[in-house]
């Protein structure tokens, strides 16, 4: 940090920089030299070598009642609940086909995950069938973990019994803001009493761990809103809180140019919310586990952070590394961790594929050797902020000259066996994976990809 100082580094850092939930991340992935047949072939031969271990399924449930303007995540908005029966059926077929794919036996499901759009929109009996189907003839895990998330507004008692009673003892509960502006602008309309209420039916009934997802960078966020909506999240004592930085890709997401852009806070003035909010979260006693995430230190995020043993898929942080995940569902994503491939994205391609008896798998990606080294570099970055270099594979040139420019700006710190980020370079870890990530550097194409990295 000799050489410029804190602002400056802000400045030249905020550029457009990916997430890091794979690597390649998606928009570089080889999908011409990608097919069906060598997705099941892949998923076949890495299921045989670990499936001992189980296999985690993310299932991606669409639909929500209305759009959330800042929203990122692939949905279907419609007040018509006719559609969850069809969705559910489909779904099932396709695991029926991933099932052909894994072989006759029971498999051995070690995680289930409901992302959305909102699972809650679903009614408990459909949420319930779903599960069933995935369940029968498989076993489960003793240590499985299920967990899902849930709007408040449409998250009702019966949804946490169910869910309950079905094996799920972890939940996330999108909040985002508490500023009734925010929320008008966001149009999220959801007041505190609605969180607290679904708070307090989840603690009774039992859920073990509850995750607060938070937004900073949101149109007409100020330093006092967010301290005023941090307040309030902290009094419902979640066990984790995800405190996410606002993506704006209004190129892939048309709902977020429904705001005035002037109305975004950005650069440093961003960072200053981020870095209100942090504060606070960690006077109360939560840790900083890893990229936008915190933990009580008895949540089982923490501790798998302290013993090193902290994962990242396309969900974001998770305390275990399970090596087969199958994503079911629109645009979900699959990750035999030498092979990824995402489903088609929209829900009429999703039925017309599994109708005709097809994997609706479209895109995806093969790693070769390079790309095996470079993931495990990028994830060792984003989940313990140092990489342990492996004997006998030669760092590029191209890369080290970029992590030499880190060294100088006091991001990173290197020796022969590692490379480690420092206090300051924490804040910038997508900036640090970047390095490494020679995929889009080799690229020219970058803007209009990612979101600013701040
Ligand atoms: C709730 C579920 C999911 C969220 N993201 C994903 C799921 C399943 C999957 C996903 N997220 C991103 C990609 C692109 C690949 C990559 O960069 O590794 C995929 C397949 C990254 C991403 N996430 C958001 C945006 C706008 C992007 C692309 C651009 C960027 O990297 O900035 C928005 C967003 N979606 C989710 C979160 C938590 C989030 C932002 C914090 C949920
Ligand atoms: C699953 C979680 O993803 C977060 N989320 C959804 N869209 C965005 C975005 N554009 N930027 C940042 N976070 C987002 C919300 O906090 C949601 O609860
Ligand atoms: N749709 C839910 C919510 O907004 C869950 C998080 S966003 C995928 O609250
Ligand atoms: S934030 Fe959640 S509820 Fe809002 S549009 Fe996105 S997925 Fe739907």
């Amino acid at each position: 940090m000799k050489e410029i100082g804190l602002n400056a580094i802000i400045t030249k850092y905020n550029v457009a920089a990916p997430r890091y939930t794979s690597y390649p991340t998606v928009p570089f992935w080889e999908n011409s030299s990608f097919n069906s047949g060598d997705w099941s072939v892949q998923v076949h031969e890495n299921y045989t070598l670990s499936k001992e271990r189980g296999i985690s399924i993310y299932i991606h449930l669409p639909y929500c009642e209305s759009l959330c303007t800042y929203c990122g995540c692939n949905t279907r908005i419609t007040k018509n609940h006719q559609v969850e029966d069809p969705y559910i059926q489909s779904v099932l077929k396709e695991w029926e086909m991933y099932k052909v794919i894994l072989g006759s036996e029971a498999v051995n499901i070690s995680e289930i995950h409901l992302g959305g759009g909102t699972p809650t929109f679903f009614q408990p009996e459909s949420l319930a069938l779903l599960i069933n189907g995935i369940l029968a003839g498989n076993k489960k895990a003793s240590d499985a973990v299920f967990s899902f998330e849930a709007h408040p507004a449409n998250t009702s008692e019966q949804h946490l019994r169910t869910l309950y009673d079905l094996g799920f003892k972890r939940l996330s509960l999108g909040i985002q803001d508490f500023d009734e502006r925010v929320q008008f602008v966001i149009n999220r309309h959801q007041p505190v009493e609605d969180v607290s209420r679904v708070m307090d039916q989840a603690r009774a009934i039992g859920y073990e761990s509850i995750n607060f997802d938070l937004i900073y960078g949101l149109p007409l966020q100020s330093p006092l809103s967010v301290e005023m909506t941090v307040q309030q999240s902290l009094l419902m004592s979640p066990d984790r809180i995800s405190f996410y930085s606002y993506a704006h890709v209004p190129w892939i997401k048309p709902g977020q140019r429904r705001f005035t852009e002037q109305d975004l806070p950005v650069g440093e003035d961003k960072l200053n919310l981020y870095k209100i909010g942090k504060r606070m979260i960690e006077e109360v006693g939560y840790k900083d586990v890893g990229m936008d995430h915190f933990s009580k230190t008895t949540d089982k995020l923490f501790i798998a952070s302290r013993e090193k043993k902290l994962h990242r898929n396309f969900m974001g942080y998770a305390d275990r590394y399970t090596p087969l995940m199958i994503g079911l569902g629109v645009s979900s994503i699959s990750d035999v961790w030498t092979a990824f491939a995402q489903n088609v994205k929209t829900v009429e391609e999703y039925h017309t594929f599994i109708s005709e008896g097809r994997l609706p798998v479209v895109k995806g990606h093969l790693l070769n050797e390079e790309d095996v080294v470079i993931r495990q570099y990028i994830l060792d970055m984003m989940c313990r902020s140092k990489v342990n270099l492996i004997v006998g594979f030669q760092l590029n040139t191209a890369i080290i000259a970029r992590l030499q420019a880190l060294i100088v700006d006091g991001l990173v710190e290197i020796d022969q066996y590692t490379v480690t980020a420092t206090e300051i370079g924490k804040s910038f870890l997508r900036n640090i994976c970047m390095a490494f990530d020679e995929r889009l550097q080799r690229s020219k194409e970058r803007e209009n990809l990612f979101s600013q990295a701040i």
